[in-house]
């Protein structure tokens, strides 16, 4: 039986824009199932790594395979990479309910109003309401948008990227914006969400090192648009090369809850 191809494979990609170099000589492989934490400054290239990564920008050099292939018909692509960012929501009608907004990722549309309901069927409306409901977010469903918390916007995301089973599910920055409480709730609520056979590889893009749960068996540092390690989360999240990388001493890093807490400042 052939293995399944890697969900992404970049070699020796770089990604020029305006003249300036925002990703240089990058070599990543993500395998399916895998779930991948994306660390790094401000700046340093992360969400565009995804993008490039994800068909969302074209890289200007080196090769990029996603799902074994060099070129993808991008529409199929979208369908098996969903990807969650606080910015949909800036497009979504804040009436809209949650549960209409999950069946629209079933469309790639940002929310019914805007397609009207007429490809929409009993059953999309019905798979919308049980996969929040195995998410642990069926209280949200009829829920209007503009009333959700940051943490339970964030799971309707999630539900909304998974209508179209994808093979990988990036977040980007999903614990911006939240305070500790809401941020452990919804880290919690990941954590056990990750736990499950059915979610597929995550990759979450964050500036973090304590949002790292360690459901994230993998962890990639970039920094200046050169990834700066990538591998086995406890080999890569170290107090050498994250002040490396940040620019910033790090006098303890702390294990905690299989998290990996850094005290910044020189020892
Ligand atoms: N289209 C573009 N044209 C020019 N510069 C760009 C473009 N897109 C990104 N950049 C620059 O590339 C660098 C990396 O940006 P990117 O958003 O990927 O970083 P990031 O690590 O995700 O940052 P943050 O954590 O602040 O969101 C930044 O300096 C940004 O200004």
């Amino acid at each position: 039986m052939q293995p399944d191809p890697l969900l992404i494979e970049m070699q020796g990609v770089g990604f020029r824009q305006q003249k300036t170099d925002i990703l240089q000589d990058v070599d990543w492989r993500m395998a399916p199932g895998e779930h991948w934490a994306i660390l790094g400054p401000n700046g340093s290239g992360k969400t565009s790594l995804m993008r490039v990564a994800c068909g969302y920008r074209w890289h200007t050099s080196g090769v990029v395979r996603r799902l074994g292939e060099e070129l993808i018909d991008l529409v199929k692509l979208r369908g098996r990479l969903g990807w969650v960012s606080g910015e949909v929501l800036q497009h979504a009608p804040p009436e809209e309910s949650a549960l209409s907004f999950v069946v629209s990722g079933r469309f790639g549309q940002m929310g019914l109003r805007a397609m009207g309901e007429r490809h929409v069927t009993g059953g999309d409306f019905a798979d919308a309401a049980q996969l929040l409901e195995a998410m642990g977010a069926g209280a949200l469903a009829e829920k209007p948008l503009r009333v959700l918390s940051q943490g339970e916007r964030q799971q309707v995301l999630v539900a909304r990227a998974r209508m179209t089973e994808p093979l990988l599910l990036v977040l980007d920055e999903p614990c911006a914006g939240m305070d500790p409480a809401a941020r452990e709730r919804f880290l919690a609520w990941l954590g056990a969400l990750m736990e499950e056979p059915s979610t597929p590889a995550v990759a979450m893009i964050t500036h973090h090192v304590e949002e790292v749960l360690p459901q994230f068996e993998h962890a990639l540092l970039i920094g200046a648009g050169r990834i700066v390690s990538a591998g086995a989360t406890a080999d890569v999240v170290t107090a050498e090369s994250l002040a490396a990388t940040y620019g910033v001493g790090v006098a303890r890093l702390e294990l905690h809850g299989g998290r990996r807490w850094p005290l910044w400042g020189t020892p």
